[in-house]
């Protein structure tokens, strides 16, 4: 892989890509299907190869994946394809160790591929405050609805202050070595690992939350495809 020249610090990126996309429940795994003339995965990279910062991206596949190397995006000289693992933290665990150059200082950025409208202008926001915060951070949207705890027959238990909630997006932004350590301890220790913050919440840490688009949405059911294509459509806009 070639290595983008960069001073000091280094930056790199996980991108996340060997999921099934059960709940979307196509033929292809959602990452695969078009999006406006593009599979979901190559907008979720081109928007993190579109930071000149980034010195290698390594992207996790499910193990004998034959698309992903059919795309334009792979032959891009700092993208490297490493296999994934049955769990989304498994992979992100993979990929970093795949990042052998990366020094523990360095900083890395987790994205799915699944979240293919990611803007230049969330990425630079993102870097400037995590990287200024001993932690690290990651992009999140304050939740818009009234939120209620549910009992277990489905009533209300109580409506929950939903000025303290927020929904983790990505990219997610932490030290290389802390977050290595980190998915090692949950791992070992069994703990449930559902974005990169999380880990770092096991051992004790706060990330900081960066409010970023409410454009940047997970491919999750068919209709969250429509949506993206209106929200790529009007990039420009945003
Ligand atoms: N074993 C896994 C599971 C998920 N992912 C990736 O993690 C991201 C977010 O996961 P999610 O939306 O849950 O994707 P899927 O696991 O594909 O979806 P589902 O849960 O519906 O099967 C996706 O880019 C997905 O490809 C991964 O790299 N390895
Ligand atoms: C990492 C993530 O995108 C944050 O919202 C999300 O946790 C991954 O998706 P999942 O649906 O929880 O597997």
């Amino acid at each position: 892989m070639a290595i983008n020249k960069a001073p000091a610090t280094g930056l790199w990126a996980v991108v996340p890509a060997a999921g099934q996309g059960t709940r979307f429940g196509a033929e292809l795994p959602k990452q695969y299907l078009k999006l406006n003339g593009k599979a979901v995965i190559e907008h979720s990279l081109d928007a993190l190869l579109g930071c000149c910062e980034i010195r290698g991206v390594a992207v996790a596949l499910k193990a004998d994946d034959p698309i992903f190397a059919e795309l334009a995006c792979a032959t891009n000289p700092i993208v490297r394809r490493i296999t994934g693992g049955a769990e989304r933290a498994e992979s992100v665990e993979l990929a970093l160790a795949s990042l052998s150059e990366a020094q523990d200082g360095d900083w890395i950025l987790v994205h799915d591929a699944a979240r293919p409208c990611l803007s230049q202008r969330d990425i630079q926001m993102l870097l400037a405050k995590g990287r200024a915060h001993p932690v690290g951070a990651l992009l999140a949207a304050p939740v818009v609805d009234t939120m209620k705890r549910a009992t277990d027959q489905t009533e209300v238990a109580e409506t929950v202050d939903r000025q303290v909630l927020w929904r983790a997006l990505t990219p997610q932004l932490f030290r290389y070595g802390a977050l290595r350590d980190a998915l090692k301890y949950c791992r070992e220790q069994g703990l449930p690992v559902t974005d990169e913050a999380s880990a770092m919440e096991h051992c004790g840490l706060q990330p900081l939350l960066v409010q970023g688009s409410h454009r940047n949405i997970k491919i999750t059911y068919p209709d969250d495809l429509l949506i993206a294509e209106v929200f790529l459509a009007g990039a420009n806009n945003d």
